[in-house]
Protein backbone atom coordinates (compact mmCIF):
# COMPACT_ATOMS: atom_id res chain seq x y z
CA UNK A 1 0.00 0.00 0.00
CA UNK A 2 1.31 3.31 -0.67
CA UNK A 3 0.15 6.55 1.40
CA UNK A 4 -1.87 8.12 -0.86
CA UNK A 5 -4.08 11.79 -1.02
CA UNK A 6 -7.59 11.13 -2.21
CA UNK A 7 -9.51 8.46 -2.30
CA UNK A 8 -10.51 6.81 1.06
CA UNK A 9 -8.19 3.97 1.71
CA UNK A 10 -8.23 1.68 4.19
CA UNK A 11 -6.26 -1.73 5.08
CA UNK A 12 -3.17 -3.47 6.34
CA UNK A 13 0.77 -3.73 5.08
CA UNK A 14 2.73 -6.60 5.81
CA UNK A 15 -0.26 -8.51 8.63
CA UNK A 16 1.12 -11.13 10.42
CA UNK A 17 -0.61 -13.08 12.81
CA UNK A 18 -0.04 -16.60 14.97
CA UNK A 19 -1.92 -18.56 17.54
CA UNK A 20 0.38 -19.79 19.56
CA UNK A 21 2.99 -19.83 17.69
CA UNK A 22 1.12 -20.99 14.73
CA UNK A 23 1.07 -18.76 12.11
CA UNK A 24 -1.62 -17.78 10.20
CA UNK A 25 -1.60 -14.56 8.24
CA UNK A 26 2.06 -14.40 6.44
CA UNK A 27 2.91 -10.53 5.66
CA UNK A 28 -0.97 -9.86 4.17
CA UNK A 29 -1.35 -7.19 2.27
CA UNK A 30 -4.86 -5.72 2.05
CA UNK A 31 -6.66 -2.64 0.80
CA UNK A 32 -9.96 -1.21 0.57
CA UNK A 33 -10.99 2.19 -1.69
CA UNK A 34 -14.34 3.91 -0.46
CA UNK A 35 -16.76 3.10 -3.07
CA UNK A 36 -16.03 -0.22 -4.15
CA UNK A 37 -16.98 -4.00 -3.50
CA UNK A 38 -13.98 -6.01 -2.29
CA UNK A 39 -13.97 -10.09 -1.98
CA UNK A 40 -11.72 -11.94 0.06
CA UNK A 41 -11.50 -15.16 -0.97
CA UNK A 42 -9.90 -18.20 0.25
CA UNK A 43 -10.34 -22.12 1.41
CA UNK A 44 -10.93 -23.04 4.82
CA UNK A 45 -8.77 -21.86 7.08
CA UNK A 46 -6.69 -19.57 4.67
CA UNK A 47 -6.78 -16.89 7.39
CA UNK A 48 -10.13 -14.74 5.94
CA UNK A 49 -11.86 -14.56 9.22
CA UNK A 50 -8.58 -13.89 11.01
CA UNK A 51 -7.71 -10.74 8.54
CA UNK A 52 -11.03 -9.40 9.18
CA UNK A 53 -10.33 -9.43 12.96
CA UNK A 54 -7.16 -7.51 12.58
CA UNK A 55 -8.96 -5.28 10.40
CA UNK A 56 -11.55 -4.76 12.69
CA UNK A 57 -9.73 -4.47 16.24
CA UNK A 58 -10.87 -7.68 17.72
CA UNK A 59 -7.00 -8.67 17.35
CA UNK A 60 -3.87 -7.42 17.48
CA UNK A 61 -1.63 -8.83 14.87
CA UNK A 62 1.64 -9.98 15.77
CA UNK A 63 2.91 -7.96 13.10
CA UNK A 64 2.26 -5.54 10.22
CA UNK A 65 0.67 -1.90 10.08
CA UNK A 66 -2.74 -0.42 9.66
CA UNK A 67 -3.45 2.58 7.96
CA UNK A 68 -6.33 4.27 7.11
CA UNK A 69 -5.76 7.28 4.37
CA UNK A 70 -2.59 6.46 3.83
CA UNK A 71 -1.37 7.31 7.87
CA UNK A 72 -0.66 4.10 10.44
CA UNK A 73 -3.44 3.87 12.86
CA UNK A 74 -3.91 0.95 15.88
CA UNK A 75 -7.26 -0.54 16.99
CA UNK A 76 -6.60 -2.08 20.39
CA UNK A 77 -10.72 -2.54 20.00
CA UNK A 78 -13.52 -3.07 17.69
CA UNK A 79 -14.94 0.43 18.92
CA UNK A 80 -11.76 2.02 18.31
CA UNK A 81 -12.37 1.03 14.86
CA UNK A 82 -15.40 1.86 14.93
CA UNK A 83 -15.06 5.46 15.78
CA UNK A 84 -12.17 5.76 13.29
CA UNK A 85 -14.78 4.93 10.35
CA UNK A 86 -14.56 0.82 10.04
CA UNK A 87 -17.66 -1.57 11.11
CA UNK A 88 -17.76 -5.27 10.54
CA UNK A 89 -21.04 -7.28 9.98
CA UNK A 90 -20.34 -11.00 11.39
CA UNK A 91 -21.31 -14.04 9.63
CA UNK A 92 -23.80 -15.30 12.58
CA UNK A 93 -26.80 -13.52 13.69
CA UNK A 94 -26.19 -11.27 16.85
CA UNK A 95 -29.43 -9.71 17.43
CA UNK A 96 -31.67 -10.01 20.60
CA UNK A 97 -35.21 -11.32 18.98
CA UNK A 98 -36.88 -9.52 21.66
CA UNK A 99 -35.95 -5.76 20.77
CA UNK A 100 -37.41 -4.20 17.77
CA UNK A 101 -35.30 -2.72 15.26
CA UNK A 102 -35.30 0.67 16.75
CA UNK A 103 -34.00 -0.50 19.42
CA UNK A 104 -31.58 -2.46 18.16
CA UNK A 105 -29.99 0.50 16.19
CA UNK A 106 -30.17 2.63 19.36
CA UNK A 107 -28.26 0.15 21.15
CA UNK A 108 -25.24 0.45 18.27
CA UNK A 109 -24.98 3.97 18.73
CA UNK A 110 -25.03 4.21 21.93
CA UNK A 111 -21.61 2.08 21.97
CA UNK A 112 -20.30 4.66 19.93
CA UNK A 113 -19.13 7.84 22.02
CA UNK A 114 -19.73 10.57 18.53
CA UNK A 115 -22.85 9.28 18.54
CA UNK A 116 -23.81 9.12 21.79
CA UNK A 117 -23.21 12.73 22.70
CA UNK A 118 -25.00 13.65 19.84
CA UNK A 119 -27.96 11.46 21.12
CA UNK A 120 -27.84 12.50 24.60
CA UNK A 121 -31.17 11.49 26.25
CA UNK A 122 -32.57 9.96 23.77
CA UNK A 123 -36.13 11.39 22.21
CA UNK A 124 -37.69 8.26 20.90
CA UNK A 125 -39.51 10.19 18.46
CA UNK A 126 -36.53 11.45 17.18
CA UNK A 127 -34.81 8.01 16.89
CA UNK A 128 -38.05 6.62 14.97
CA UNK A 129 -37.40 9.60 12.57
CA UNK A 130 -33.33 8.95 12.13
CA UNK A 131 -33.85 5.10 11.60
CA UNK A 132 -36.64 6.02 9.37
CA UNK A 133 -34.37 7.89 7.30
CA UNK A 134 -31.42 5.49 7.87
CA UNK A 135 -33.22 2.43 6.05
CA UNK A 136 -34.57 4.94 3.33
CA UNK A 137 -31.29 5.75 2.53
CA UNK A 138 -30.50 1.85 2.94
CA UNK A 139 -33.54 1.30 0.28
CA UNK A 140 -34.90 -0.91 3.10
CA UNK A 141 -38.37 -1.72 3.60
CA UNK A 142 -38.63 -2.37 7.38
CA UNK A 143 -41.04 -0.90 10.33
CA UNK A 144 -38.51 0.21 12.97
CA UNK A 145 -41.26 -0.70 15.61
CA UNK A 146 -40.85 -4.28 14.34
CA UNK A 147 -39.40 -7.17 16.91
CA UNK A 148 -36.07 -8.43 15.13
CA UNK A 149 -37.51 -12.01 15.79
CA UNK A 150 -40.39 -11.35 13.46
CA UNK A 151 -38.16 -10.79 10.65
CA UNK A 152 -37.20 -13.10 7.99
CA UNK A 153 -32.69 -13.97 7.37
CA UNK A 154 -32.77 -11.64 4.70
CA UNK A 155 -34.18 -8.45 7.14
CA UNK A 156 -32.37 -9.82 9.88
CA UNK A 157 -29.08 -9.24 7.92
CA UNK A 158 -30.44 -5.74 6.93
CA UNK A 159 -31.38 -4.88 10.22
CA UNK A 160 -27.67 -5.83 11.12
CA UNK A 161 -25.70 -3.92 8.36
CA UNK A 162 -28.36 -0.92 9.27
CA UNK A 163 -26.68 -1.13 12.80
CA UNK A 164 -23.48 -0.75 11.53
CA UNK A 165 -24.20 1.74 9.45
CA UNK A 166 -25.90 3.62 12.22
CA UNK A 167 -22.19 4.73 13.52
CA UNK A 168 -21.87 6.49 9.47
CA UNK A 169 -18.51 4.06 9.21
CA UNK A 170 -16.34 4.58 5.31
CA UNK A 171 -15.38 0.98 5.58
CA UNK A 172 -18.25 -1.76 5.75
CA UNK A 173 -16.67 -5.33 6.46
CA UNK A 174 -18.60 -8.58 6.46
CA UNK A 175 -18.07 -11.69 6.81
CA UNK A 176 -20.16 -14.23 4.53
CA UNK A 177 -23.58 -11.91 4.42
CA UNK A 178 -25.19 -14.41 2.23
CA UNK A 179 -24.70 -17.85 4.06
CA UNK A 180 -27.71 -19.54 4.49
CA UNK A 181 -30.11 -17.21 2.47
CA UNK A 182 -32.21 -18.29 0.02
CA UNK A 183 -31.11 -16.94 -3.67
CA UNK A 184 -33.56 -14.05 -3.64
CA UNK A 185 -32.95 -13.02 0.11
CA UNK A 186 -28.96 -13.49 -1.31
CA UNK A 187 -29.83 -10.82 -3.70
CA UNK A 188 -31.37 -8.48 -1.74
CA UNK A 189 -28.00 -8.14 0.85
CA UNK A 190 -26.13 -8.27 -2.38
CA UNK A 191 -28.18 -5.02 -3.65
CA UNK A 192 -27.57 -3.16 -0.60
CA UNK A 193 -24.08 -3.96 -0.34
CA UNK A 194 -24.71 -2.06 -3.82
CA UNK A 195 -26.76 0.77 -2.41
CA UNK A 196 -23.79 1.46 -0.35
CA UNK A 197 -21.17 1.33 -2.88
CA UNK A 198 -23.26 3.54 -4.39
CA UNK A 199 -23.06 6.18 -1.12
CA UNK A 200 -18.94 6.08 -1.53
CA UNK A 201 -18.68 3.35 1.49
CA UNK A 202 -16.14 0.48 1.01
CA UNK A 203 -17.09 -2.72 1.36
CA UNK A 204 -14.80 -5.63 1.93
CA UNK A 205 -16.59 -8.98 2.36
CA UNK A 206 -16.16 -12.96 2.59
CA UNK A 207 -17.96 -15.43 0.35
CA UNK A 208 -17.67 -18.81 -0.77
CA UNK A 209 -20.39 -18.47 -3.42
CA UNK A 210 -18.27 -17.57 -6.42
CA UNK A 211 -20.89 -16.80 -8.68
CA UNK A 212 -22.45 -13.70 -6.42
CA UNK A 213 -18.28 -12.66 -5.98
CA UNK A 214 -18.53 -12.33 -9.83
CA UNK A 215 -21.66 -10.33 -10.06
CA UNK A 216 -21.06 -8.14 -7.01
CA UNK A 217 -17.45 -7.39 -6.50
CA UNK A 218 -15.14 -4.79 -7.80
CA UNK A 219 -11.97 -6.39 -6.69
CA UNK A 220 -11.03 -9.60 -5.74
CA UNK A 221 -7.94 -11.03 -2.92
CA UNK A 222 -7.20 -14.46 -2.48
CA UNK A 223 -5.40 -15.80 -0.04
CA UNK A 224 -3.90 -19.30 0.42
CA UNK A 225 -2.59 -21.12 3.49
CA UNK A 226 -2.03 -17.33 5.28
CA UNK A 227 -0.67 -15.59 2.15
CA UNK A 228 -2.21 -13.39 -0.16
CA UNK A 229 -1.68 -15.20 -3.65
CA UNK A 230 -3.44 -12.68 -5.50
CA UNK A 231 -5.25 -9.24 -5.57
CA UNK A 232 -6.86 -8.56 -9.02
CA UNK A 233 -9.80 -6.70 -10.67
CA UNK A 234 -12.68 -8.63 -11.00
CA UNK A 235 -14.17 -8.02 -14.28
CA UNK A 236 -13.41 -10.90 -16.65
CA UNK A 237 -12.06 -13.43 -13.35
CA UNK A 238 -14.24 -16.66 -13.93
CA UNK A 239 -15.67 -18.15 -10.96
CA UNK A 240 -13.06 -20.75 -12.29
CA UNK A 241 -9.99 -18.92 -12.47
CA UNK A 242 -10.97 -17.64 -9.13
CA UNK A 243 -11.55 -21.30 -7.46
CA UNK A 244 -8.02 -22.15 -9.43
CA UNK A 245 -6.63 -18.80 -7.73
CA UNK A 246 -7.74 -20.55 -4.51
CA UNK A 247 -6.74 -24.28 -4.59
CA UNK A 248 -4.23 -23.93 -7.17
CA UNK A 249 -4.70 -26.83 -9.53
CA UNK A 250 -6.10 -29.23 -7.03
CA UNK A 251 -9.35 -30.85 -8.23
CA UNK A 252 -11.98 -29.72 -6.86
CA UNK A 253 -15.29 -30.86 -8.93
CA UNK A 254 -18.11 -33.48 -7.30
CA UNK A 255 -19.38 -35.53 -9.73
CA UNK A 256 -23.02 -36.57 -9.23
CA UNK A 257 -23.09 -40.18 -10.18
CA UNK A 258 -25.59 -41.37 -13.02
CA UNK A 259 -26.70 -44.41 -11.16
CA UNK A 260 -29.22 -44.23 -8.33
CA UNK A 261 -28.89 -45.89 -4.86
CA UNK A 262 -32.15 -45.28 -3.61
CA UNK A 263 -33.52 -48.60 -2.82
CA UNK A 264 -37.08 -49.99 -2.43
CA UNK A 265 -37.39 -49.95 1.27
CA UNK A 266 -38.48 -47.42 3.09
CA UNK A 267 -36.86 -46.64 6.09
CA UNK A 268 -38.45 -43.84 7.68
CA UNK A 269 -42.38 -43.47 7.13
CA UNK A 270 -44.06 -40.20 8.77
CA UNK A 271 -48.20 -39.98 8.80
CA UNK A 272 -50.42 -37.13 9.60
CA UNK A 273 -47.39 -34.74 9.94
CA UNK A 274 -48.37 -30.93 10.85
CA UNK A 275 -45.65 -28.58 10.55
CA UNK A 276 -47.75 -25.42 11.34
CA UNK A 277 -51.16 -24.83 13.46
CA UNK A 278 -52.93 -23.88 10.59
CA UNK A 279 -51.02 -26.17 8.03
CA UNK A 280 -52.62 -29.59 6.42
CA UNK A 281 -51.35 -32.84 7.70
CA UNK A 282 -49.04 -34.85 5.28
CA UNK A 283 -47.59 -38.58 4.74
CA UNK A 284 -44.46 -38.97 3.43
CA UNK A 285 -42.12 -41.73 3.04
CA UNK A 286 -38.08 -41.66 3.13
CA UNK A 287 -36.49 -44.31 1.12
CA UNK A 288 -32.97 -45.80 1.85
CA UNK A 289 -29.95 -44.86 0.10
CA UNK A 290 -32.09 -41.64 -0.71
CA UNK A 291 -31.42 -38.21 -0.80
CA UNK A 292 -34.63 -35.90 -0.16
CA UNK A 293 -34.31 -32.10 0.12
CA UNK A 294 -36.73 -30.48 1.69
CA UNK A 295 -36.99 -26.33 0.21
CA UNK A 296 -39.04 -23.58 0.72
CA UNK A 297 -39.40 -20.02 2.35
CA UNK A 298 -38.70 -19.10 5.79
CA UNK A 299 -42.39 -20.19 7.67
CA UNK A 300 -42.78 -22.73 4.85
CA UNK A 301 -42.33 -25.35 7.00
CA UNK A 302 -39.80 -26.93 5.48
CA UNK A 303 -36.98 -26.00 8.52
CA UNK A 304 -39.72 -27.18 10.83
CA UNK A 305 -39.88 -30.82 9.02
CA UNK A 306 -36.20 -31.85 8.76
CA UNK A 307 -35.96 -30.33 12.93
CA UNK A 308 -38.47 -32.58 13.51
CA UNK A 309 -37.16 -35.76 11.25
CA UNK A 310 -33.71 -34.91 13.70
CA UNK A 311 -35.79 -34.91 16.89
CA UNK A 312 -34.26 -31.16 17.26
CA UNK A 313 -38.40 -30.48 17.19
CA UNK A 314 -41.08 -32.76 18.47
CA UNK A 315 -42.55 -34.50 16.02
CA UNK A 316 -46.63 -33.36 15.14
CA UNK A 317 -47.79 -36.42 13.52
CA UNK A 318 -46.22 -40.34 13.83
CA UNK A 319 -43.37 -41.95 12.73
CA UNK A 320 -42.56 -45.31 11.58
CA UNK A 321 -38.78 -46.47 11.12
CA UNK A 322 -38.30 -50.52 9.61
CA UNK A 323 -42.56 -50.55 9.98
CA UNK A 324 -42.48 -50.23 13.47
CA UNK A 325 -43.86 -46.96 14.75
CA UNK A 326 -41.56 -44.62 17.00
CA UNK A 327 -41.50 -42.08 19.46
CA UNK A 328 -39.52 -38.72 17.56
CA UNK A 329 -39.48 -36.58 20.11
CA UNK A 330 -35.99 -35.94 21.12
CA UNK A 331 -32.92 -35.97 19.85
CA UNK A 332 -32.14 -38.67 22.27
CA UNK A 333 -35.30 -40.27 20.79
CA UNK A 334 -34.13 -40.01 16.89
CA UNK A 335 -30.64 -41.20 18.11
CA UNK A 336 -32.21 -44.03 19.32
CA UNK A 337 -33.52 -45.05 16.13
CA UNK A 338 -30.41 -44.11 14.29
CA UNK A 339 -31.15 -41.08 13.32
CA UNK A 340 -28.38 -38.57 13.50
CA UNK A 341 -29.13 -33.98 13.30
CA UNK A 342 -26.74 -31.57 11.81
CA UNK A 343 -27.86 -28.32 12.63
CA UNK A 344 -27.06 -25.40 10.94
CA UNK A 345 -25.82 -23.33 14.05
CA UNK A 346 -23.00 -25.82 14.43
CA UNK A 347 -21.20 -23.45 17.22
CA UNK A 348 -24.34 -23.51 19.92
CA UNK A 349 -25.27 -26.67 19.33
CA UNK A 350 -23.42 -29.34 17.07
CA UNK A 351 -19.53 -29.34 18.39
CA UNK A 352 -18.63 -28.94 22.15
CA UNK A 353 -16.25 -26.25 21.08
CA UNK A 354 -13.84 -26.78 24.34
CA UNK A 355 -13.17 -30.33 23.51
CA UNK A 356 -10.87 -31.38 21.16
CA UNK A 357 -11.40 -32.42 17.36
CA UNK A 358 -10.81 -36.07 17.70
CA UNK A 359 -13.58 -36.24 21.05
CA UNK A 360 -15.83 -34.03 18.65
CA UNK A 361 -15.51 -35.89 15.85
CA UNK A 362 -16.23 -39.63 18.12
CA UNK A 363 -19.17 -37.47 20.01
CA UNK A 364 -21.81 -39.16 19.02
CA UNK A 365 -21.07 -42.92 19.09
CA UNK A 366 -18.34 -43.34 21.94
CA UNK A 367 -19.17 -46.79 22.53
CA UNK A 368 -17.41 -47.83 18.95
CA UNK A 369 -14.37 -46.51 20.05
CA UNK A 370 -14.23 -48.14 23.57
CA UNK A 371 -13.31 -51.29 25.09
CA UNK A 372 -14.80 -52.58 28.45
CA UNK A 373 -16.33 -49.23 28.58
CA UNK A 374 -13.39 -47.08 28.53
CA UNK A 375 -12.57 -44.88 25.77
CA UNK A 376 -9.31 -46.14 23.91
CA UNK A 377 -7.19 -43.08 22.63
CA UNK A 378 -5.87 -45.14 20.39
CA UNK A 379 -8.87 -45.96 18.57
CA UNK A 380 -10.72 -42.39 19.15
CA UNK A 381 -7.42 -40.87 17.39
CA UNK A 382 -7.48 -43.41 14.39
CA UNK A 383 -10.78 -42.53 13.79
CA UNK A 384 -10.12 -39.14 14.36
CA UNK A 385 -7.26 -39.63 11.43
CA UNK A 386 -9.43 -41.46 9.13
CA UNK A 387 -12.03 -38.42 9.09
CA UNK A 388 -9.12 -35.67 8.88
CA UNK A 389 -7.85 -37.58 5.96
CA UNK A 390 -11.00 -38.22 4.03
CA UNK A 391 -12.32 -34.80 4.54
CA UNK A 392 -9.03 -33.11 4.42
CA UNK A 393 -9.82 -31.39 7.91
CA UNK A 394 -7.31 -28.86 8.63
CA UNK A 395 -6.45 -28.66 12.44
CA UNK A 396 -3.83 -27.91 14.31
CA UNK A 397 -3.31 -31.24 16.16
CA UNK A 398 -6.34 -33.91 16.77
CA UNK A 399 -5.76 -32.90 20.37
CA UNK A 400 -6.68 -29.31 19.52
CA UNK A 401 -10.24 -27.60 21.01
CA UNK A 402 -12.52 -27.58 17.91
CA UNK A 403 -12.75 -23.64 19.01
CA UNK A 404 -9.46 -23.43 17.04
CA UNK A 405 -10.71 -24.40 13.93
CA UNK A 406 -11.95 -21.99 11.01
CA UNK A 407 -15.32 -22.26 10.71
CA UNK A 408 -15.34 -24.29 7.60
CA UNK A 409 -13.44 -26.84 9.29
CA UNK A 410 -15.48 -26.76 12.55
CA UNK A 411 -18.89 -27.65 9.85
CA UNK A 412 -16.26 -30.93 8.57
CA UNK A 413 -15.99 -31.96 12.13
CA UNK A 414 -19.68 -32.18 12.71
CA UNK A 415 -20.45 -34.09 9.43
CA UNK A 416 -17.68 -36.15 10.05
CA UNK A 417 -19.51 -36.65 13.82
CA UNK A 418 -22.31 -37.76 12.09
CA UNK A 419 -20.75 -40.39 9.39
CA UNK A 420 -18.71 -41.91 11.78
CA UNK A 421 -21.62 -42.32 14.03
CA UNK A 422 -23.41 -45.41 12.20
CA UNK A 423 -26.77 -43.90 12.34
CA UNK A 424 -28.98 -44.89 9.42
CA UNK A 425 -30.29 -41.41 8.73
CA UNK A 426 -29.23 -37.87 8.48
CA UNK A 427 -31.27 -35.01 9.02
CA UNK A 428 -28.94 -32.33 8.10
CA UNK A 429 -29.15 -28.39 7.72
CA UNK A 430 -27.31 -26.31 5.37
CA UNK A 431 -24.37 -29.48 5.42
CA UNK A 432 -21.93 -27.48 3.42
CA UNK A 433 -22.57 -23.78 4.99
CA UNK A 434 -19.16 -21.84 5.14
CA UNK A 435 -17.16 -24.85 3.29
CA UNK A 436 -15.35 -23.67 0.47
CA UNK A 437 -15.54 -25.50 -3.04
CA UNK A 438 -13.12 -28.29 -2.57
CA UNK A 439 -14.85 -29.23 1.22
CA UNK A 440 -18.06 -29.24 -0.13
CA UNK A 441 -17.04 -31.74 -3.46
CA UNK A 442 -15.59 -34.14 -0.34
CA UNK A 443 -18.90 -33.57 2.26
CA UNK A 444 -21.19 -34.55 -1.30
CA UNK A 445 -19.10 -37.47 -2.09
CA UNK A 446 -19.16 -38.83 1.66
CA UNK A 447 -23.11 -38.01 1.92
CA UNK A 448 -23.15 -39.77 -1.25
CA UNK A 449 -21.03 -42.55 -0.06
CA UNK A 450 -23.19 -42.75 2.40
CA UNK A 451 -26.53 -43.52 0.86
CA UNK A 452 -24.94 -45.80 -1.12
CA UNK A 453 -23.82 -47.71 1.62
CA UNK A 454 -28.28 -47.70 2.60
CA UNK A 455 -28.18 -44.64 4.35
CA UNK A 456 -30.84 -42.02 4.29
CA UNK A 457 -30.34 -37.98 4.04
CA UNK A 458 -33.52 -35.50 4.64
CA UNK A 459 -31.50 -32.35 3.46
CA UNK A 460 -31.98 -28.71 4.01
CA UNK A 461 -30.33 -26.17 2.06
CA UNK A 462 -30.67 -22.73 0.67
CA UNK A 463 -28.31 -23.38 -2.43
CA UNK A 464 -29.85 -24.28 -5.07
CA UNK A 465 -26.98 -26.02 -6.45
CA UNK A 466 -26.27 -27.94 -3.67
CA UNK A 467 -29.66 -29.75 -4.13
CA UNK A 468 -29.09 -29.93 -7.77
CA UNK A 469 -25.87 -32.00 -6.98
CA UNK A 470 -27.15 -34.52 -4.27
CA UNK A 471 -31.08 -34.75 -4.67
CA UNK A 472 -32.88 -37.69 -5.58
CA UNK A 473 -35.99 -36.11 -4.77
CA UNK A 474 -37.02 -32.51 -3.87
CA UNK A 475 -39.83 -31.95 -1.21
CA UNK A 476 -41.30 -28.46 -1.62
CA UNK A 477 -42.65 -26.72 1.40
CA UNK A 478 -45.66 -23.63 1.05
CA UNK A 479 -47.56 -22.59 4.04
CA UNK A 480 -46.91 -24.79 6.23
CA UNK A 481 -47.21 -27.75 4.63
CA UNK A 482 -45.75 -30.24 2.38
CA UNK A 483 -47.10 -28.82 -1.17
CA UNK A 484 -45.27 -31.44 -3.74
CA UNK A 485 -42.43 -34.08 -4.16
CA UNK A 486 -40.24 -33.24 -7.65
CA UNK A 487 -38.47 -36.08 -8.48
CA UNK A 488 -35.13 -35.06 -9.65
CA UNK A 489 -35.56 -35.67 -13.40
CA UNK A 490 -38.08 -33.11 -13.76
CA UNK A 491 -36.42 -30.14 -12.20
CA UNK A 492 -33.49 -27.61 -13.73
CA UNK A 493 -31.83 -24.29 -11.64
CA UNK A 494 -34.35 -22.73 -12.78
CA UNK A 495 -37.55 -24.46 -11.87
CA UNK A 496 -35.81 -25.01 -8.35
CA UNK A 497 -34.65 -21.23 -7.60
CA UNK A 498 -38.29 -20.28 -8.47
CA UNK A 499 -40.11 -23.16 -6.31
CA UNK A 500 -37.59 -22.36 -3.58
CA UNK A 501 -38.63 -18.39 -3.86
CA UNK A 502 -42.17 -19.66 -3.60
CA UNK A 503 -43.47 -19.55 -6.97
CA UNK A 504 -46.45 -21.53 -6.90
CA UNK A 505 -46.51 -24.89 -8.42
CA UNK A 506 -49.20 -25.49 -10.70
CA UNK A 507 -49.95 -29.03 -9.86
CA UNK A 508 -50.17 -28.40 -6.38
CA UNK A 509 -52.31 -25.73 -7.16
CA UNK A 510 -55.11 -27.72 -9.00
CA UNK A 511 -55.22 -30.07 -5.60
CA UNK A 512 -52.46 -32.77 -7.49
CA UNK A 513 -49.72 -34.68 -5.24
CA UNK A 514 -47.87 -36.85 -6.52
CA UNK A 515 -44.14 -38.39 -5.55
CA UNK A 516 -44.92 -39.81 -1.95
CA UNK A 517 -46.32 -36.62 -0.83
CA UNK A 518 -50.32 -37.05 -0.17
CA UNK A 519 -52.78 -35.45 1.52
CA UNK A 520 -53.29 -37.86 5.25
CA UNK A 521 -56.66 -38.68 4.01
CA UNK A 522 -56.09 -40.20 0.88
CA UNK A 523 -54.36 -43.39 0.57
CA UNK A 524 -51.09 -43.12 -0.40
CA UNK A 525 -49.52 -43.12 -4.05
CA UNK A 526 -46.97 -45.32 -4.89
CA UNK A 527 -43.21 -42.98 -4.60
CA UNK A 528 -41.73 -42.68 -7.94
CA UNK A 529 -37.88 -43.85 -7.33
CA UNK A 530 -35.80 -42.20 -10.01
CA UNK A 531 -33.94 -45.72 -11.72
CA UNK A 532 -31.19 -43.53 -13.05
CA UNK A 533 -29.50 -40.21 -12.74
CA UNK A 534 -27.95 -38.16 -15.93
CA UNK A 535 -24.84 -37.21 -14.74
CA UNK A 536 -24.48 -33.43 -13.53
CA UNK A 537 -20.87 -31.99 -12.95
CA UNK A 538 -21.00 -29.81 -10.48
CA UNK A 539 -19.68 -26.24 -11.53
CA UNK A 540 -16.74 -24.91 -9.38
CA UNK A 541 -18.74 -22.01 -7.86
CA UNK A 542 -21.08 -22.19 -4.87
N1 LIG B 1 -8.69 -19.11 18.25
C1 LIG B 1 -7.83 -19.81 17.51
N2 LIG B 1 -6.85 -20.53 18.09
C2 LIG B 1 -5.99 -21.25 17.33
N3 LIG B 1 -6.02 -21.30 15.98
C3 LIG B 1 -6.98 -20.61 15.35
C4 LIG B 1 -7.94 -19.84 16.08
N4 LIG B 1 -8.79 -19.26 15.19
C5 LIG B 1 -8.37 -19.65 13.96
N5 LIG B 1 -7.30 -20.46 14.06
C6 LIG B 1 -6.56 -21.07 12.95
O1 LIG B 1 -6.18 -20.04 12.06
C7 LIG B 1 -6.26 -20.48 10.70
C8 LIG B 1 -7.06 -19.46 9.90
O2 LIG B 1 -8.39 -19.49 10.38
P1 LIG B 1 -9.49 -18.47 9.84
O3 LIG B 1 -10.69 -18.65 10.71
O4 LIG B 1 -8.90 -17.13 9.74
O5 LIG B 1 -9.74 -19.06 8.38
P2 LIG B 1 -10.86 -18.69 7.31
O6 LIG B 1 -10.15 -18.45 6.02
O7 LIG B 1 -11.72 -17.61 7.84
O8 LIG B 1 -11.66 -20.06 7.20
P3 LIG B 1 -13.23 -20.38 6.95
O9 LIG B 1 -13.46 -20.17 5.48
O10 LIG B 1 -13.32 -21.83 7.30
O11 LIG B 1 -14.03 -19.50 7.85
C9 LIG B 1 -6.89 -21.87 10.74
O12 LIG B 1 -5.85 -22.80 10.56
C10 LIG B 1 -7.46 -22.00 12.13
O13 LIG B 1 -7.37 -23.33 12.58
Amino acid sequence: MTATTGAPRFGVRAAVHDYSGVVVLREVDFELRGGEIHALLGENGSGKSTLIKVLTGAVRPTGGTLLLDGEPVHFATPQQAQAAGVAVVHQNYNLFPDLSVEKTLLASAADVPRRASRLGAVDHRSWRRQVQELLHRLGVDLDPRALVGALGPAERKFVEIARAMVTEPRFLILDEPTASLEPAAADRVLALMRTLRGHGVGLAFVSHRLDEVAATADRVTVLRDGQRVAERASAGLTTAEMARLMVGDRPQESVRPDTSTVRSEVLLRMHDVRCSDDGDAFDIDVHAGEILAVTGLVGSGAATFVSMVGGDVPLRGRAEVDGHEVRLRTARDAQAQGIGFIPEDRKARGLVLEHSCAVNISLASLGRVSTAGRVSRRRLLRRAEEYRNRLDIRMPSLGAPASALSGGNQQKVLVAKWLASGVRLIAVEEPTQGVDIGGRAQIHDLLREFTAAGGAVVLFSTDVREVLALADRVAVFRHGCLSRVHAFDDLDQARLTALTAGEDDSSAALGLRADGAVPSSAAPLSTPIPSSRPTVRMESSR
